[in-house]
C-alpha cells in the first residue's frame, strides 16, 4: 500500500496518528466528466463526450468503490462501448498491480505493470492516493475521472444515445430520497465499515462500529416497507448499498471487527441481498476469491500471517421473501 509524491512512488500505509487513530479518506482528485456530446458535467466540470471503445475502466474485483461501477455498466448495457481490466487482488509494495500471474486481466490498453504508472502518465506530478476505480481516456491519454460516485452517475445518463438503454437508476423525482439515504449509507456503512477497521485506536473503533450497526439497524427497519431504499424503485442508492453487504459476513465481520451481527441476522438485509445478487447480471460482478484474498492478504498490521478464512459458507442462491413487498424493477427514461 502506498501513494504517490510529486509523482514518486512511497510505500507507507495510512497515517492513522495524524488523525488520533481515525481512518481519513482521502478525496477523489481527477473529476472531469463525460457527457452525450461534450458539454461540461451537472457542476461545470471539465466535459469530455461519450464514444464508443474510447474509455477504458481500471477496477479490483475486490474493491467495493469499484464493483459499484461494474454493476452499473453491466445494467446499463455498456460491456461493448467501456472496456474493463482488472488488477491482482493482492494490494502491497506497488500498491495495485496488473500482474496476470496473480489474478490480474493485465492492462491491454497501457501495459503498465502497475496502476500508480497510470495516474503518473496522467500526471507526472501527481501526489495522493492511487485508488480504483479510474476511467481512463485513451484519446487523451489519462485518467479522467477517479470518484466511483461520479462515474455510477455518467454511465447512468451519457451513453445512453449509444446504447439504446433507457434504464434509470437516479430518476429526477427520487433524487432528494436517493441522496439522503446515499449520505447515511456512505458516510456510516459504505465508508464504516473502513473507518471501524482501520481505526488504530480502541475508542475510535468502538464509535465507527456502533454508528455503523446504528445505521444497518436504519436499513433493515427501512426494508421492513420498502422493497428498495428509494421505494418501489430499484436505484443506484441500492447498488451502492449492495457492494458493501455482499462482503460484510465474508470479510467485514471478521477481518475489519464489524461483528455485532451478520447480515445474515437480519430478516431484511439479507433477503434484500439476495434479491439484488440474483438481479439479472449481477452475481457475474460478484467475485469472493478476489474479495477474500484481497482484504486478507493486503492488510499486514490488520492480518500479519495473511491466512485467509475458509469460510463462511454462503448459500446466496436461495429463495428470497422480497416480492411480497410492491417493487417496480428499474425505472425507464421517458
Ligand atoms: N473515492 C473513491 C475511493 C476509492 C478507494 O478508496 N478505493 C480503494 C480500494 S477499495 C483503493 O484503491 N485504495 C488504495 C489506497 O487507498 O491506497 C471512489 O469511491 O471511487
Amino acid at each position: 500500500m502506498g501513494l504517490l509524491i510529486d509523482g514518486t512512488w512511497h510505500n507507507q500505509g495510512y497515517d492513522t496518528d495524524k488523525h488520533s487513530g481515525e481512518f481519513v479518506r482521502e478525496s477523489a482528485k481527477l473529476r472531469d466528466w463525460i457527457t452525450s456530446d461534450g458539454r461540461p458535467g451537472p457542476d461545470g466540470q471539465p466535459g469530455l463526450p461519450a464514444e464508443t471503445s474510447r474509455y477504458h475502466l481500471y477496477v479490483s474485483l475486490a474493491c467495493p468503490w469499484a464493483h459499484r461501477v461494474l454493476i452499473m455498466r453491466r445494467l446499463k448495457g455498456l460491456e461493448s462501448v467501456i472496456g474493463v481490466s482488472h488488477t491482482s487482488p493482492l494490494m502491497l509494495d506497488q500498491g495495485w498491480t496488473y500482474r496476470e500471474d496473480e489474478g490480474s486481466s493485465g492492462d491491454p490498453v497501457n501495459g503498465v505493470d502497475f496502476h500508480h504508472q497510470l495516474y503518473t502518465l496522467t500526471d507526472p506530478h501527481y501526489t495522493g492516493r492511487v485508488t480504483v476505480p479510474a476511467l481512463w481516456d485513451k484519446s487523451s491519454g489519462r485518467i479522467v475521472n477517479n470518484e466511483s460516485a461520479d462515474l455510477l452517475r455518467m454511465l447512468n445518463g451519457a451513453f445512453d444515445g449509444l446504447t439504446g438503454n433507457r434504464l434509470d437508476l437516479y430518476p429526477a423525482d427520487l433524487r432528494e430520497t436517493i441522496d439522503a439515504v446515499n449520505a447515511d449509507v456512505y458516510d456510516h456503512i459504505n465508508n464504516g465499515v473502513y473507518t471501524s477497521g482501520f481505526a488504530t485506536e480502541q475508542a475510535v473503533y468502538e464509535k465507527h462500529v456502533v454508528a455503523l450497526f446504528e445505521a444497518l439497524d436504519r436499513m433493515e427497519a427501512r426494508l421492513t416497507e420498502h422493497r428498495y431504499l428509494a421505494g418501489e424503485w430499484f436505484t443506484e442508492a441500492d447498488i451502492r448499498l449492495f457492494t458493501t453487504l455482499i462482503r460484510f459476513d465474508a470479510v467485514y465481520h471478521g477481518h475489519f471487527k464489524c461483528n455485532l451481527r451478520r447480515i445474515e441476522d437480519y430478516p431484511n438485509l439479507a433477503n434484500y441481498l439476495r434479491e439484488l445478487y440474483q438481479w439479472p447480471g449481477i452475481a457475474e460482478t460478484v467475485d469472493f476469491e478476489h474479495i477474500k484474498r484481497h482484504y486478507y492478504l493486503s492488510h499486514a498490521t490488520i492480518n500479519p500471517n495473511g491466512i485467509v478464512p475458509y469460510g463462511p459458507l454462503l448459500d446466496l442462491d436461495r429463495p428470497h421473501d422480497r416480492n411480497r413487498l410492491p417493487g417496480k424493477g428499474i425505472r425507464e427514461k421517458d
